[in-house]
């Protein structure tokens, strides 16, 4: 194996096989120890229609009822978070149907991402490119869900997992921006593997990922951005050989992110060296 491949395993705590049902056990169960640890009240998520959102929002309602069950009263609010009509709305419902959260709330992000569009022209004197208004609405997403949890003393819940992570494919203090991170370990083909072994229908854990972020591309794929399949990330992860060029561009993209996945610099940081 690269060697740079076997410290990013090792870094991510990817394993090469899992079985989903002690991994679905095991996250409920850091869902609820943290909770406890910390005398927060609950959780909440945006919740996409994707693969990524559907699972970590089934297994914090599995948490919220695992507390009930400890007589520990539990809120789990998961929220649609559409910029104006969410294109594949039909998704986001069925994800919804599926992980039967105590709460639902719909906050459209529109008028916040406009506004900063607006103000944004006026300041810079030029138009917000779509790929920044992108990251805009991320951010917004996360200060709608922060919102939410300071109001009820939740802690929101973030969808990074391993396959994300290692190209840094998440927008900095946008969705990168939570308190606790239910899914971190697992590559997406296991994301889907924990979402079969819970019922999920099969239109959601075999939908295409697509981080959804842009007015001119909606439901631009994230293989399509990213120029990697998520099969090659996978087995990259689990520490096969996927051939030099895709091997380097994954470790570009990790070597470029690395400030991504650690907290703002400071002068006593060598991370960067
Ligand atoms: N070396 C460095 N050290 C410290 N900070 C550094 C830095 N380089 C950039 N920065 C900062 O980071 C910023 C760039 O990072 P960021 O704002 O995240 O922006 P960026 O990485 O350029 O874009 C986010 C990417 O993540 C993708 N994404 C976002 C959200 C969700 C999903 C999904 O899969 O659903 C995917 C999105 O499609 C896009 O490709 C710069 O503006 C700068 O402020
Ligand atoms: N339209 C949306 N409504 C609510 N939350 C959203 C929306 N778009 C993104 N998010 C939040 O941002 C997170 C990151 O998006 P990302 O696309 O990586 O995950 P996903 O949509 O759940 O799964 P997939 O990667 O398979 O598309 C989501 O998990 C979700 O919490
Ligand atoms: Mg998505």
């Amino acid at each position: 194996m690269r060697e740079l491949q076997a410290q990013i395993i090792a870094e991510l705590g990817v394993q090469p096989r899992i079985d989903p049902a002690a991994e679905i056990t095991r996250r409920v169960e850091f869902l609820t120890s943290y909770l406890k640890a910390t005398g927060t009240r609950g959780y909440v998520l945006g919740i996409s229609g994707g693969i990524d959102s559907t699972l970590a929002g089934r297994l914090s309602q599995l948490a919220a009822e695992r507390l009930a069950e400890e007589g520990i009263e539990a809120e789990f609010i998961a929220v649609r978070l559409p910029y104006g009509v969410q294109h594949d709305e039909d998704d986001a419902r069925a994800a919804l149907d599926f992980i039967r959260a105590r709460t639902e709330r719909t906050f459209n992000i529109a008028a916040a991402v406009d506004g900063f569009e607006a103000e944004f022209a006026r300041t810079a004197t030029a138009e917000v490119s779509d790929f920044n208004k992108g990251n805009i609405k991320a951010r917004s997403r996360m200060i709608a869900q922060y919102a939410l949890a300071g109001h009820d003393r939740l802690l929101v819940v973030g969808t990074d997992h391993a396959a994300e992570s290692v190209t840094g494919f998440f927008t900095k203090f946008g969705d990168g921006g939570a308190d606790i991170l239910p899914l971190f370990t697992l590559n997406k083909r296991q994301n889907r593997a924990l979402l079969r072994e819970l019922g999920a229908p099969e239109k959601l854990w075999s939908k295409v990922p697509t981080a959804d972020l842009l007015d001119g591309t909606p439901g631009r794929t994230d293989e399509d951005e990213l120029g990697i399949s998520y099969d090659e990330i996978d087995d990259y992860l689990e520490g096969r050989d996927i051939g030099e060029g895709p091997a380097s561009g994954i470790e570009r993209r990790y070597l470029a992110t690395r400030h991504k996945r650690a907290a703002p610099v400071s002068l006593l940081d060598t991370w960067w060296k």
